[in-house]
């Protein structure tokens, strides 16, 4: 009960929003949907959920055709949409009995698919939803999108604007509805959550870079990484930018990023090309790679 994308283009009126998009997601995995703002994550998402055609290509979802079957599917699956999707003005209580009622279902009937998650919200079932903090939306909005059971879950940005201690425990929530056997697409612009996932895909302008489990794709990284750090980072990023071996140079933290276009590198040609242009204070290390890096590099 997975997630077949074959060839899917969708465009507006002047973007591409999705160009020959291909992937597969397995039944059981979270799935993560990695990119920047505007790649065109939730125009996919919407295709798969059945409510925006695609131009053209493929596309099931646990086992059914985005055209043909789509009332099988929005039976199928449980969609928690980046924008608000609850009614600010009902209670916790009155939305998810109102989200139950729509697809034919009791809160009760099925209370043990969103119990874990519910009673964290639960003494506060009687405020109204505009009320609430955004921790408590989102838990909110996960109930509402579970309460008809779904097979699998779409989660478009659900922690964009969530703060770290929250984003934690939702990610938390989501390896234990994983063990519930729910196949779990979640798209995410933060790069530290893409660890969190079995498999991921990153995104930009509507093309799939590349599909692989965490892992692997930091593995496969085909360069060696440096941190370096100088008394004045603006002028160190420029004198990099500058300098005619640089592969690619970006802020990281309290460090720029730097990789050579040379194989035999030497960081003290660069120490010397980095004081010639009167900078103090210079630190240039080894570093491991991350996703951000890999992605960084595909993005190229
Ligand atoms: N209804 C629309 N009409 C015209 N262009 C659109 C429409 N919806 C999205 N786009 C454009 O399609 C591209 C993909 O947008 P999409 O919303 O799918 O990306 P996203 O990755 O979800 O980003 P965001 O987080 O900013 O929503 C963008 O260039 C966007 O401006």
């Amino acid at each position: 009960m997975g997630v077949s994308v074959r060839h899917i283009s969708k465009s507006y009126k002047n973007a591409v929003a999705l160009h020959d998009i291909s992937f597969e997601v397995k039944p059981g995995e979270l799935f993560g949907l990695i990119g920047p703002d505007g790649a065109g994550k939730t125009t996919l998402f919407r295709v798969l959920t059945t409510l925006l055609l695609a131009d053209f290509g493929e596309a099931t979802v646990a086992g059914y055709d985005v055209v043909k079957d789509y009332k099988n599917i929005r039976n199928s699956v449980g969609y928690m949409p980046g924008r608000f999707s609850l009614y600010q003005d009902l209670t916790i209580e009155e939305n998810l009995e109102f989200f139950a009622t729509i697809f034919g279902t009791t809160v009760e009937e099925n209370y043990d698919v969103i119990k874990d998650i519910y009673v964290q919200i639960e003494p506060f079932k009687k405020r109204r939803t505009g009320k609430l903090s955004g921790g408590m939306k989102q838990k909110l909005a996960l109930c509402c999108a579970l309460i008809h059971k779904p097979k699998i879950l779409f989660l478009d940005e659900p922690t964009t604007g969530v703060d770290p201690v929250s984003r934690k425990e939702f990610w938390d929530m989501l390896k234990r509805l994983q063990q519930k056997d729910i196949t779990i697409l979640v798209s995410t612009p933060y790069m530290d959550e893409a660890e969190l996932c079995d498999r991921i895909a990153f995104i930009q302008e509507g093309k799939i870079l590349k599909v692989d489990t965490p892992e692997a794709v930091v593995r496969h990284y085909p360069k060696l990484i440096y941190n370096i750090r100088a008394n004045n980072m603006y002028q160190l990023i420029a004198c990099l930018n500058e300098y005619e071996f640089n592969h690619s140079v970006y802020p990281f933290g309290e460090f720029v990023h730097y990789t050579d276009t040379r194989s035999n590198f030497n960081p003290k040609e660069l120490l010397e090309y980095l004081k010639s242009k009167k900078l103090l204070d210079i630190i240039i290390e080894r570093t491991e790679p991350t996703i951000e890096d890999t992605f960084m590099e595909l993005a190229k």
